[in-house]
């Protein structure tokens, strides 16, 4: 996953991107960048690392404007590479940066036509860089001199055509202003919000309405599937439906893991939607389990402390922070590399003996991805003296790989892959295993926003909406991607020839 911004301002934006960029940080870790236009000169700061780490006073400094881009980021294509770090830039037509969120499905077949079409150089692995030439290639083609918000829009109209996959993207065309469209089938979240000024009305696009609050912004609503808004320089808002044929199918990882529960995301609170998967899931062990013989409730933190509270009400049994987490160690899950995140389960949490202690508990996450945290974690409750240790997920069993900007390529690398819960329940050394059923996930989703009539679901299901995945293309996007693989491309990542970038310190 990953995080973008945008805001067309009218006093300097450096401030408010790096803010925006920190309160979407848990989308993404590898890397951080921000773009500005400093009256007809970009200004670029990207590079790996936490937005922390990566932005220090001098380029704060040098990030003048009072449009821009930015971006989080945690890869799904490419490598790691600091040269694949966004914001991505192309000079013609007119000057263009690009930030996006998602993963095109088709970008091979999109960069091997660029070239034959266009005469288009891609210089990366990254799909992104592919989308931007894509853009920048239809917008070439409307031939203005003079942008208007209907060239725009055909250019949009002509990329959505084009390609496929999840995408979420914020560009900023140079003396124009800043362009930002959600694929046609709303996979990938983005919203948009409002500040008024005496100059005028300022205006940011963001991946989480928290990136709204948390920057003094106002969140207007979500940007609809398929639709692009542009803002002009001057700060007038235009907006149209670009899609042939949008629908809503909206990502419902979003809610089970990615992003912040104080965020909302289509007019569904995560944070609701959380308390609902635990009513959910509490019921059916209230149902289902009731021979188990719990006595108490424990989350893993952090994602799923509001979820396990709620099951807790609903068993009647006490809750408790049996794990404390050291607030310094990132996401394991979203970290490149497994030897990296089992070394890191055991850093970031460690247990309370004095809650384990001759206790049978039941451990809650919100999810199993390739099992490292919940074997990990049921050791750390044994070793802490727990007599039982029951664990429950509140997503589904993940079997299938993800191809729209969540990075699970490999089928055999998720726990879930082809195995029955008692299966895994073995290999997590559980003493029972509890999932949520897909159904009651969905509803728990929906119930705060019924107008969603489906969701994107096919880690779970194997069911890939748009219609392009077949196994073959799984098997490359495995074999392209695994932990094998990337271990190798990105050994030689200091090679990279970084274009664009400005010197690194
Ligand atoms: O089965 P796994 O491969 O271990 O992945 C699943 C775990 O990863 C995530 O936690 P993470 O540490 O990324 O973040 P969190 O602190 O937000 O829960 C998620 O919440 C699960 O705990
Ligand atoms: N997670 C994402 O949204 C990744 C965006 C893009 N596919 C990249 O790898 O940089
Ligand atoms: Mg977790």
């Amino acid at each position: 996953m990953c995080g973008i911004v945008g805001i067309v301002g009218k006093d300097p934006v450096n401030q408010a991107l790096y803010d925006a960029l920190t309160m979407l940080q848990h989308r993404g870790q590898d890397a951080a960048g921000i773009m500005t236009v400093d009256q007809d000169t970009l200004r670029l700061r990207k590079a790996n690392g936490l937005v922390r780490d990566v932005f220090h006073t001098r380029h704060m400094h040098r990030l003048q404007g009072r449009v821009g881009i930015g971006h989080v980021r945690y890869p799904t294509a490419g490598s790691s590479s600091s040269a694949e770090a966004q914001p991505f830039y192309v000079n013609s037509p007119f000057g263009i940066a690009m930030a996006h969120n998602g993963n095109l499905t088709n970008a091979q077949e999109l960069q091997e036509q660029l070239f034959a079409k266009a005469r288009r150089h891609i210089n990366t692995t990254s799909d992104s860089e592919v989308l931007l030439n894509i853009f920048a290639h239809e917008l070439y083609q409307q031939h203005s001199l003079q942008l208007t918000a209907d060239d725009v829009f055909a250019t949009v109209s002509r990329v959505h055509r084009q390609i496929r996959g999840a995408y979420a993207v914020v560009a900023m065309i140079i003396g124009h202003g800043v362009v930002a469209f959600r694929d046609p089938w709303g996979i990938r979240p983005l919203a948009l919000g409002k500040r008024e000024t005496a100059q005028g009305n300022e205006w940011i696009v963001a991946s989480e309405s928290v990136a709204i609050d948390g920057t003094g912004f106002t969140f207007v609503r979500d940007v609809e599937p398929g639709e692009a808004i542009y803002i002009s320089d001057e700060g007038e808002l235009f907006s149209r439906q670009c899609a042939d044929n949008p629908q809503h199918v909206p990502c419902i990882f979003e809610y089970v893991y990615f992003a912040r529960p104080d965020s909302t995301i289509d007019k569904i609170s995560v944070y609701a939607s959380r308390v609902n998967m635990g009513q959910k899931l509490g019921e059916k062990i209230k149902r289902d389990y009731s021979h188990l013989d719990i006595d108490v409730v424990i989350p893993i933190p952090e994602t799923s402390c509001d979820i396990a509270l709620e099951m807790a009400n609903v068993l009647g049994l006490p809750y408790r922070q049996g794990f404390v987490k050291n607030r310094y160690i990132g996401r394991t899950f979203i970290m490149p590399g497994q030897t990296q995140r089992r070394k890191s389960v055991r850093r970031k949490l460690n247990a309370i003996g004095a809650e384990f202690k001759g206790k049978n508990v039941l451990l809650v996450d919100d999810s199993i991805v390739r099992g490292t945290t919940s074997e990990q974690i049921i050791e750390m409750a044994r070793e802490a003296g727990a007599k039982k240790v029951y664990f429950a997920s509140a997503a589904p069993e993940i079997r299938f790989p993800n191809v729209y900007g969540i990075d699970m390529p490999s089928a055999n690398e998720l726990i879930g892959h082809g195995r029955e819960a008692s299966e895994i329940n073995d290999l997590i050394k559980a003493d029972g295993l509890i999932y949520q059923d897909l159904d009651d996930l969905i509803s728990a989703v929906q119930k705060e926003n019924p107008t969603v009539e489906r969701f994107e679901t096919s880690v779970f299901s194997g069911e890939y909406i748009t219609g392009d995945i077949n196994q073959s293309y799984l098997d490359r996007l495995d074999a392209a991607r695994n932990d094998v693989a990337r271990n190798g491309s990105d050994q030689g990542e200091d090679a990279n020839l970084e274009l664009h970038n400005e010197d690194d310190d």
